[in-house]
């Protein structure tokens, strides 16, 4: 059973130490009494107190404002009692921050002003200052008071998947101008990974300097590449954002969709935690990726549309999957779908923590 916990400050780091939370215990490979379980997306538009404070505000000025950001973030706290927060942000505010003509537009994601696709574009690009960084710390420090013994995940966008929305200048199915730009122009497409890895250090580590207590670095488009187009052109870029946040004390969850071949590689690249998606069973992932590597995962989102008895039975089999792996963070293998019932994605919560 899990007991109360004792939130104490560890003095030097000003970080809260959470001994007891399942979450931070399974992210470290242990077997906490009760299996950790938050979700992807579990803050946004599936809850309708989203809707509700969302409605007179953009996605990216809700983003950079401390209070709001802080009302969202806790929502489905609140609701659900799942055992991590997710900061609310996205994968493009340290561009925006950093001055990148760049916003989301509702149902089609982030589109940029003027895609990135050359040497002198790439030279041209603004990299994000502590100053730009201020509302996401503030909304951090907010968070770290309200959450109690809750951890928060804080979060950015790895290289690879930033660079494809800055060259293809929005989502893109077949990222066909990224890797015509990788393969053709590796000179171009190494600063522009370079510099997006300088911004996304920037804004994960004044994350933590801020008080969250773990990181996820999502590479979401990374599986559409071949596992030796990704060890080559990719990985490097996100090894360096991971290796400089190894001293910072928290674990590192590195996740992408359809990644079932890059698993061994995304570890590698400096992952405490994997995260997996729906295509590939935990316990398949658990020999793919390197020895004392946890894993986070891997209910299909739209199952959740298929009624409580298919969703017990995934869940139930996702846990004993999972129960081969160094430690498993339950999750979805992507994104809550918007229109998603939360009722749904409650009876999770509840199937999760009833499990023994
Ligand atoms: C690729 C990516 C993006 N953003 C993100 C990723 C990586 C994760 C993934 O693979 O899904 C990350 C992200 N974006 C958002 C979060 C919130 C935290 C959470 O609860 O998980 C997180 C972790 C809020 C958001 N980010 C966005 C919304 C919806 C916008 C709204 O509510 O108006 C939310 C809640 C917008 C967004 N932003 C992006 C997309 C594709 C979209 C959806 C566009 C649409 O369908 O309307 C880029």
């Amino acid at each position: 059973m899990s007991r109360a916990g004792i939130v104490t400050t560890d003095i030097s780091t000003g970080r809260r130490h959470l001994p007891d939370a399942p979450f931070l215990a399974a992210a470290r490979g242990e077997r906490p009494a009760r299996r950790p379980v938050w979700f992807m997306r579990q803050a946004g538009r599936s809850l309708p107190e989203y809707r509700e404070v969302r409605k007179d505000t953009g996605m990216l000025e809700a983003c950079l404002t401390p209070d709001l950001a802080c009302e969202i973030t806790l929502q489905p706290v609140r609701r659900y009692g799942v055992d991590a927060a997710i900061l609310f942000s996205d994968i493009v505010v340290p561009l925006k921050a950093a001055g990148v003509g760049v916003d989301i537009v509702a149902g089609t994601g982030p589109v940029v002003e003027e895609p990135v696709r050359s040497a002198a574009d790439v030279a041209a690009l603004p990299v994000l200052d502590a100053e730009g960084v201020a509302p996401v710390a503030e909304a951090v420090r907010l968070l770290v008071r309200e959450l109690a013994e809750t951890p928060l995940i804080g979060f950015a966008g790895a290289p690879f998947t930033l660079a494809s929305y800055l060259v293809e200048g929005g989502p893109s199915r077949n990222h066909e101008r990224t890797k015509a730009l990788m393969h053709a122009e590796p000179d171009t497409w190494h600063a522009l990974c370079s510099a997006l890895a300088d911004t996304t250090l920037t804004f994960l580590r004044a994350q933590v300097a801020a008080g969250v207590d773990a990181v996820q670095l999502f590479d979401s488009w990374a599986g559409a590449l071949s596992e030796r187009d990704y060890r080559e052109l990719v990985m490097p870029h996100s090894a360096r954002v991971l290796a400089g946040l190894a001293d910072a004390g928290v674990p590192r969850i590195h996740f992408g969709v359809g990644t079932g071949e890059l698993l061994g590689a995304m570890g590698e690249a400096g992952a405490d935690v994997v995260g997996v998606d729906w295509r590939i069973p935990l316990d398949v992932a658990a020999c793919r990726v390197p020895p004392g590597t946890a894993l986070q995962g891997n209910l299909d989102p739209a199952l959740l549309f298929a009624g409580p008895d298919v969703v017990e039975r995934e869940v139930r089999r996702i846990l004993a999957e999972g129960a081969t792996a160094e430690g498993h963070v339950f999750n979805l293998g992507h994104g809550v779908l918007p229109e998603t019932d939360p009722d749904a994605l409650a009876r999770v919560v509840d199937l999760v923590h009833g499990t023994p």
